[in-house]
């Protein structure tokens, strides 16, 4: 075999909507324009649950090579041989289904975030996945982000001292009671798992993690998760939250999330990473971090991290999947599945303690 040949990942890409389309286009972009020569891409099959005919728009929407099949069912993509890795781009409230229907067919998957609608959903996928020796990752893409890997290194050399506290936030003004008047887009709909806590309060939590979690040596690591309380205002359309505010107290440090679709976040400052001797301040928006602010001493050092090749940015998380799999592991360092479960936990704690439980039939467990 020649060792230098770089290693093709097959993947299927199940449904076909907006994110499933900017991830299938950043997918194929010649890994090259962004210095990766180890790994490819390849689309092998796309599914819609809607019509085949979406499904082969689709393929053609994202130019997708001429060999790749199209599906009017999930269940006939998760059983196409051709397909080694399974990227699932439904609303929430199906990821935990569509995640499973993949793993029972023996697939790897890559799940878009959040992973499930809860923790006990969340520990379902992994029991399986690890039975069936499949690798299992939430697709969190901003993990993977060259400035996030920089300012975890920076924290982790302890340029800017201990960190004490971390203040993240993903607010976007989206006046929902006009832009959601009817209640049932994904964003706002409790039957999809709707509420800016499980979509964009995702991106917060994953800051407090990756900084006062992800960034710890394991023997440092806390053996229990972080105490989590929070708040809710609601939209009162659905009763989705659209609004909220959570608090993460860890041995050492305290982290404070918030999340909401009413009003805009501060663009220079979404997220402030707080030490001792220093801070970073990164700029808006939490999920796609291009620059961020080291201050120190009595100066502040802009840099800049411009996303190459005209991709959006997630061909990183689509990367690392890819080596993971070809090394034969089961799940990835930078997102592994036990901070997608702690985080999760978190969310469930905020929920059951403001009282917000979505309707049984996306919140069960069974299968
Ligand atoms: N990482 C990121 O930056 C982003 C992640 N996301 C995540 O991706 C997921 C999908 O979001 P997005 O692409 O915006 O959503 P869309 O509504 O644009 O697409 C969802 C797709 O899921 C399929 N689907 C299956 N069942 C349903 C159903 N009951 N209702 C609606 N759609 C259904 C449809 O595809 P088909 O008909 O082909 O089966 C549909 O096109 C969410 O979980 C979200 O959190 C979203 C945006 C950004
Ligand atoms: O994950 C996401 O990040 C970008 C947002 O615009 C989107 O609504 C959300 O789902």
């Amino acid at each position: 075999m020649d060792t230098d040949s770089p290693f093709e990942c097959r993947w299927g890409i199940l449904a076909t909507g907006w994110i499933a389309t900017v991830f299938t286009k950043d997918l194929l972009l010649p890994p090259r324009a962004r210095g990766v020569s180890d790994i490819t891409h390849t689309v092998a099959a796309a599914a819609s649950s809607s019509s085949l005919s979406r499904a082969q728009e689709f393929l053609s929407s994202v130019n997708a090579p001429a060999t790749a099949v199209a599906y009017d069912s999930y269940t006939a993509l998760v059983t196409d041989p051709r397909v080694d890795v399974v990227y699932v781009a439904t609303p929430h409230s199906h990821h935990f289904a569509n995640c499973l229907l993949a793993l029972q067919a023996e697939k790897h998957v890559v799940c878009e975030k959040p992973f499930t609608v809860n923790a006990s959903q969340l520990e379902i996928l992994i029991r399986v996945a690890r039975g069936k020796k499949r690798f299992l990752m939430e697709a969190v893409w901003t993990r993977f982000f060259p400035l996030a890997r920089e300012v975890g290194r920076i924290v982790r050399e302890g340029t800017i001292g201990e960190v004490r506290r971390v203040n993240a936030e993903l607010n976007l003004c989206q006046h929902p009671e006009v832009t959601y008047a009817d209640g049932n887009h994904r964003m706002v709909n409790p039957d999809l798992a709707g509420g800016a806590l499980l979509d964009l309060g995702l991106y917060p939590l994953t800051w407090v993690f990756m900084t006062l979690y992800h960034t710890l040596p394991p023997f440092e690591k806390p053996t229990s998760a972080p105490a989590v309380i929070g708040t809710i205002s609601r939209f009162e359309a659905t009763g989705v939250d659209a609004e909220n505010v959570v608090v993460l107290t860890f041995p050492r440090s305290i982290g404070v999330a918030s999340s909401g679709i009413r009003v805009a976040s501060d663009p220079q400052t979404a997220i402030r990473i707080c030490g001792t001797k220093g801070e970073i301040q990164v700029q808006h928006p939490a999920y796609r971090p291009e620059s961020y602010t080291l201050i120190k001493d009595g100066e502040a050092t802009r840099k800049e991290f411009p996303i190459p090749g005209g991709g959006h940015g997630m061909f990183w998380e689509a990367d690392e999947a890819a080596r993971a799999i070809r090394d034969g592991k089961l799940e990835c360092n930078e997102c592994p599945v036990e901070e997608s479960l702690l985080l999760m936990k978190a969310m469930d704690k905020v929920r059951l303690d403001n009282g917000f439980r979505y309707p049984e039939a996306i919140e069960k467990t069974d299968y």
